[in-house]
């Protein structure tokens, strides 16, 4: 039974195809495509794929986007399924004000970082960092309770705020450096120790918080960039959001393994 997952962020739409839609299903397929272009993906990407049985995904790019994937996955006989924040949900206990307010892929990618936790056997606290076109970095305990997480702009946000809001500044890409002595790269070592500031911030409010050193995970497109410039090493994985994807299909399996497929 193959699973269709997908993840519609603010700017691409990332989908992978699974064997089953089980925790450690074999990825089959996956493809990238930005925003613009998903009106033909039942033509292109999509077009060979064997018929999925289960579709589970998360969107934060809103409710119009969303609406064109879901035409697009009419080529296929399934009922697509988006994931929205809850009280609780595959290992993960929910600490916003407003539960279904937390943006679902950052629930999901919680999800992921909580059961590659649980599946090594391993209860400690976790920070989990998403590197794109914003940047998001959670906490959560070592019972797996999310405790609250921050929102920053992504380095390319921040950077065009920089040139819209000056009058002199203009931005060419720069290399990361420790003492600037550029514009450039003044910019881009800017934007990510303002990145790698907030997220060393959190990683000692979490210290503080359970008296434990978390685990440090991060995903996103721009994870790779993000990286060599953090203090502490992070475990990079790309495929987090799809592994909360797989862990939440899992469960809503478990709990309704019967359940009808859309006519
Ligand atoms: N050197 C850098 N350091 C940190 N972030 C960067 C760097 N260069 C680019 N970025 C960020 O990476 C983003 C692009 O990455 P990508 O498109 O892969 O993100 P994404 O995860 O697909 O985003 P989303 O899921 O929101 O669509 C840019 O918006 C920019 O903010
Ligand atoms: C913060 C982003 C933009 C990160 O992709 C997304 O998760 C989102 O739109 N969240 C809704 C607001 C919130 O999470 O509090
Ligand atoms: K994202």
């Amino acid at each position: 039974m193959t699973l269709l997952a997908i993840d519609i962020g603010n700017t691409r739409l990332k989908w992978a195809m699974y064997s089953e839609p089980r925790w450690g299903a074999r990825l089959l397929a996956q493809g990238v495509e930005f925003l613009d272009h998903i009106d033909r993906l039942s033509e292109s990407h999509w077009a060979g794929l064997p018929a999925p049985r289960m579709m589970v995904g998360c969107a934060v790019a809103g409710e119009a986007v969303r609406r064109r994937v879901d035409e697009q996955l009419e080529m296929w006989d399934l009922e697509p399924h988006w994931v929205h924040s809850s009280q609780q949900a595959a290992g993960l206990i929910n600490g916003y004000d407003h539960p279904g307010r937390l943006g679902a892929d950052r629930w999901v990618a919680m999800i992921g970082a909580r059961n590659r936790q649980l599946a090594r056997q391993v209860s400690k606290p976790i920070i989990v960092v998403m590197v794109g076109t914003a940047v998001t970095v959670e906490a959560i305990d070592a019972s797996g309770h999310f405790l609250g997480g921050l929102i920053l702009p992504g380095h390319g946000i921040m950077l065009r705020a920089l040139e819209s809001g000056t009058a002199g500044l203009h931005v060419p890409t720069g290399e990361v450096r420790q003492f600037p002595t550029n514009t450039s790269d003044a910019l881009t070592s800017g934007g990510t120790y303002a990145i790698a500031g907030a997220v060393e911030r959190m990683i000692g409010h979490l210290q503080a918080h359970t008296g434990e050193e978390p685990v440090r995970i991060m995903t996103g497109g721009a994870a790779w960039k993000m990286a060599p410039s953090m203090t502490r090493p992070f475990e990079l994985v790309e495929s987090l959001i799809f592994d909360g994807l797989l862990a939440i299909a899992e469960e809503r399996l478990e709990r309704q393994p019967e359940a009808p497929r859309a006519a």
